[in-house]
């Protein structure tokens, strides 16, 4: 299963990294950095409106690759004059071909709310992300047990960064809920077997209460799927391959902001 393929990867990854960068000197240099507030985030997200997440990814194991060269920089540099509410940033390298590096030198360029979309399955990952300059990360219920995840989120709003719990059924969402998660992203694509539908989102989010920001993840192809989305009740929408694919993806962005 290719879960389990990538938490496997990402442990590899993560000891290989931790070699090379020690925890104990990672955390001393987040603890130089300026405080932030997970708070400021999530208030970002409880403005009323149609709120846009804008993915920055090469590849996917769904899709293979996407863009032959990522000019991440530049695109970046297009959500945020799109106004999205944050930046989301693979950093997975194995099968989305992300790096880091990408996030850190976002950034130190441009303005912007950044979320670090990887399989976080350690602290030491958190505070990358932390050292990276995110305000969000990412933490998927089905990779990690209730205990970790609890953890996990509780170490990032120590560290000022917001969490995007991602869950993909009733029980994630209860699970979801019940570490006090204040943002929820349901994704419409099955880690399992990829099957995306629009369907979970509308069932779950009748799951989740209203003052829980929810986001509805991946698949979103037109105006018309954020329309439906919206309807439902969707604080925001998370989309990566059609705005990496799109000609003008400012437009794109524009218009889903503008039906709100
Ligand atoms: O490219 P899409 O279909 O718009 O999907 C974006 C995002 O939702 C997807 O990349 C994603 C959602 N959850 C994840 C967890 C890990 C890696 C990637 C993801």
């Amino acid at each position: 299963m290719i879960l389990d393929d990538l938490v496997e990867a990402t442990q590899e990854r993560t000891e290989h990294e931790q070699s090379m960068v020690s925890l104990p000197d990672l955390k001393q240099s987040v603890e130089k950095m300026a405080s932030i507030n997970p708070n400021d985030v999530y208030e970002r997200f409880r403005r009323p409106g149609m709120h846009v997440i804008g993915e920055i990814k090469k590849a996917s194991p769904s899709k293979g690759q996407i863009v032959d060269t990522l000019d991440y920089i530049g695109i970046a540099k297009q959500y945020s004059e799109a106004d999205v509410t944050a930046i989301s940033v693979l950093t997975e390298p194995k099968y989305f071909k992300g790096d880091i590096f990408y996030l850190k030198e976002i950034n130190q360029t441009i303005d912007a709310v950044t979320l670090r979309k990887d399989f976080i399955i350690n602290p030491y990952m958190i505070y990358q992300a932390r050292d990276a300059g995110s305000k969000i990360i990412l933490l998927i219920v089905a990779i990690l047990s209730k205990d970790q995840l609890k953890q996990y989120f509780d170490l990032a709003h120590e560290l000022g960064l917001a969490v995007l719990v991602e869950a993909h059924d009733e029980e994630e969402v209860a699970i979801a809920l019940s570490i006090g998660a204040q943002m929820i992203g349901v994704n419409n694509r099955n880690l399992k077997d990829f099957t995306v539908s629009f369907e979970n989102s509308i069932n779950l989010r009748k799951k989740v209460p209203n003052d829980i920001i929810f986001i509805a993840e991946s698949g979103v192809k037109s105006i018309d799927d954020t329309k439906k989305l919206r309807e439902i009740g969707v604080n925001g929408v998370l989309i990566g391959e059609t705005l990496m694919k799109s000609d003008n993806p400012i437009e794109f962005i524009k218009k889903i902001q503008g039906d709100a």
